[in-house]
C-alpha cells in the first residue's frame, strides 16, 4: 500500500467535524478507492473543548491554523473556517506556497480570490479543490470540469442556496414566519455564519460565480453577479405565485452572451410544471445546457453536515489518486476576461405587485403608465375587494426589457393611488 495522504483540517464545525465521521465510518472504502489511506494529523478550531461528537484526541492541535501550512508532515490542508479573506485566505495562500494541496468549503474565498488562488496552485504544481463549495453534496464542479469538458456551455442556473430554498418551501407549506424558518435553518447547520448572507443571495451569488467561472473557462468574477435576496418575498406573494401556476425560487443563471457574461442571483417565478419548481427544501438542483449534451439536470442537498463533507472527502479521494486538472476549465493563466453585461439590457416577463388603494381608476391609471412605457399586460388579479382600503394588485407582463420594466414601476410608484413599493418578480420560462 501507498503511504497515507496526511491532512490537517482547519475548523471543526459543521463541516470539519463531518469531514472527519465520513473518514472514519468509510475508511476502508476510502482506502480501497484512494489507493492509499486518508489520515487527519492535525486539526485547528477556536475552542478546542468543546463536544463535537468525535475524539480529537489523535491530532496535533493547533492554535493558530495558519501554522498548520508549515507542518511538514501535512500532504493537504482543509479549510473549513470560511470568509473571503482573514484567516481562512491567509492559511490558503501559505500552504500553497509551502506546496501543499488545498481542499476548502468556502465560496466566498474562491468567489473573491479563486483566480489569484488558482494561479499560485498551478504555478506550484499542487491543487485547489472546492466541490463542497457548490451546490455541496452535488459534484457539480467534476462533473463541468470533466464529464461535460466536451461541450460548449451556454446557459447554467439552479438553486443554489439551501437554506433560502428551505425558507421559501417551508413558508409556502406551513405559513410560518421568516425569522422562525430561518433560525430552524441556522440549528439544522444550514445557513452561513452570517445568514444575510444567504438571505440576501451573497452565498448563491458567490457560487455562481465560481459556476460561470467552470462553466465559461473565464475568470471569476463576483462583482459582475447581479444580486438580490429574497427578503422581499412575502406571504401574499407565495399565495399569489399558486394561484397564477408559479412556485417562487431563488435561482442563479449565468448565460454567456456575444463575448460577454451575464450573472444573476435572484427571486424567479417558475411553472409548477418546470421539474426546477419540485426541488424543495434544502435539496439544491443544477441544470447545465450543453452544446452537444443537451441539458444535464444534477441534484441533491446543498447543504448540511453529511452531504458538504461527502464533497469534501470526494476532493481528498481525487489528491490522494493524484488526479491532477486544472482548478477551473483552463489553466489558470489562460482563463478568459469575460465583460459583465447588464441586467438592464435582460429581456423577460415580470410579476408585479402593488398595494393599491381600492378606488375607482386605479387599473386605468396603471395600464396608462404601461402603455406609455410600451409593456404590455398578461394577467390582473385583484382580491380581497375593501374599499378605501390597500388591497393588492397584480399583474403579469408580457416579455419586455427590464429597463422598461423599471421605468414602469417608476411610473407606477409615484401614482397616489399606489401606497407601497411596487414588488417585482421576474419570470423565468425554463
Ligand atoms: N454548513 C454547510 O452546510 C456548508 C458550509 N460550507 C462552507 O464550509 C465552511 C465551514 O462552514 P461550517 O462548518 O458550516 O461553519 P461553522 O461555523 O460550523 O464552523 C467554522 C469552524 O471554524 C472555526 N474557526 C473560526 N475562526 C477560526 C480561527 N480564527 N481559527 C481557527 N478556527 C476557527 C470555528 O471554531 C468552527 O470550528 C464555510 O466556508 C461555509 O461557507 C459549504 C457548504 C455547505
Ligand atoms: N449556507 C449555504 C450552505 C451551503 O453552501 C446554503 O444554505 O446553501
Ligand atoms: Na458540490
Amino acid at each position: 500500500m501507498n503511504k497515507p495522504l496526511k491532512i490537517a483540517i482547519a475548523g471543526l464545525g459543521t463541516v470539519g467535524a463531518g469531514v472527519i465521521k465520513v473518514l472514519s465510518d468509510n475508511k476502508d472504502i476510502i482506502t480501497a478507492r484512494s489507493g492509499r489511506a486518508i489520515e487527519v494529523c492535525a486539526v485547528s478550531a477556536r475552542d478546542r473543548h468543546r463536544d463535537r461528537g468525535v475524539s480529537l484526541a489523535p491530532f496535533t492541535w493547533y492554535d493558530n491554523p495558519v501554522d498548520m501550512a508549515l507542518d511538514d508532515e501535512v500532504d493537504v490542508v482543509v479549510e473549513l473556517i470560511g470568509g473571503s479573506d482573514g484567516i481562512a485566505k491567509a492559511l490558503c495562500e501559505k500552504a500553497l506556497e509551502n506546496g501543499k494541496h488545498v481542499v476548502t468549503a468556502n465560496k466566498a474565498l474562491i468567489a473573491h480570490h479563486g483566480t489569484e488562488l488558482a494561479k499560485t496552485a498551478e504555478a506550484k504544481g499542487v491543487s485547489i479543490m472546492y466541490e463542497a463549495a457548490v451546490a455541496g453534496g452535488i459534484p457539480i464542479i467534476k462533473a463541468l470540469r470533466e464529464g461535460l469538458a466536451g461541450n460548449g456551455v451556454e446557459r447554467v442556473y439552479g438553486i443554489l442556496n439551501g437554506t433560502c430554498n428551505y425558507m421559501l418551501t417551508n413558508m409556502r407549506e406551513t405559513g410560518r414566519d421568516f425569522d422562525v424558518i430561518l433560525s430552524e435553518a441556522q440549528d439544522l447547520g444550514y445557513a452561513e455564519a452570517d445568514p444575510t448572507f444567504d438571505v440576501d443571495g451573497i452565498d448563491a451569488a458567490h457560487k455562481l460565480a465560481i459556476l460561470t467561472s467552470v462553466a465559461f473557462g473565464c475568470e471569476v468574477d463576483f462583482d459582475g453577479v447581479q444580486t438580490e435576496g429574497i427578503r422581499h418575498v412575502s406571504p401574499v406573494d407565495i399565495e399569489f405565485a399558486e394561484e397564477l401556476g408559479y412556485r417562487i425560487k431563488l435561482l442563479g443563471i449565468a448565460s454567456r452572451q456575444n463575448g460577454s457574461v451575464e450573472q444573476r442571483v435572484h427571486p424567479c417565478m417558475v411553472s409548477k410544471k418546470a421539474p426546477i419548481s419540485q426541488v424543495e427544501g434544502v435539496f439544491n438542483a443544477v441544470v447545465v445546457e450543453g452544446n452537444f449534451v443537451d441539458q444535464v439536470v444534477l441534484q441533491g442537498r446543498g447543504a448540511g453536515e453529511g452531504p458538504t463533507a461527502s464533497a469534501v472527502v470526494g476532493d481528498l479521494v481525487d489528491v490522494a489518486r493524484g488526479v491532477k486538472v486544472p482548478t477551473f476549465s483552463v489553466a489558470a493563466d489562460k482563463l478568459e476576461k469575460l465583460k459583465s453585461a447588464p441586467l438592464t439590457g435582460h429581456n423577460g416577463s415580470y410579476y408585479v405587485r402593488l398595494m393599491v388603494v381600492d378606488e375607482p381608476g386605479v387599473f386605468a391609471d396603471v395600464a396608462g403608465v404601461l402603455k406609455a412605457n410600451n409593456v404590455s399586460m398578461e394577467t390582473i388579479v385583484q382580491r380581497n375587494r375593501a374599499p378605501g382600503e390597500p388591497v393588492p394588485l397584480v399583474l403579469t407582463l408580457h416579455e419586455t426589457s427590464e429597463q422598461s420594466m423599471l421605468n414602469a414601476l417608476n411610473g407606477i410608484a409615484a401614482l397616489d393611488s399606489v401606497v407601497e413599493t411596487p414588488r417585482m418578480i421576474r419570470i423565468e420560462d425554463f
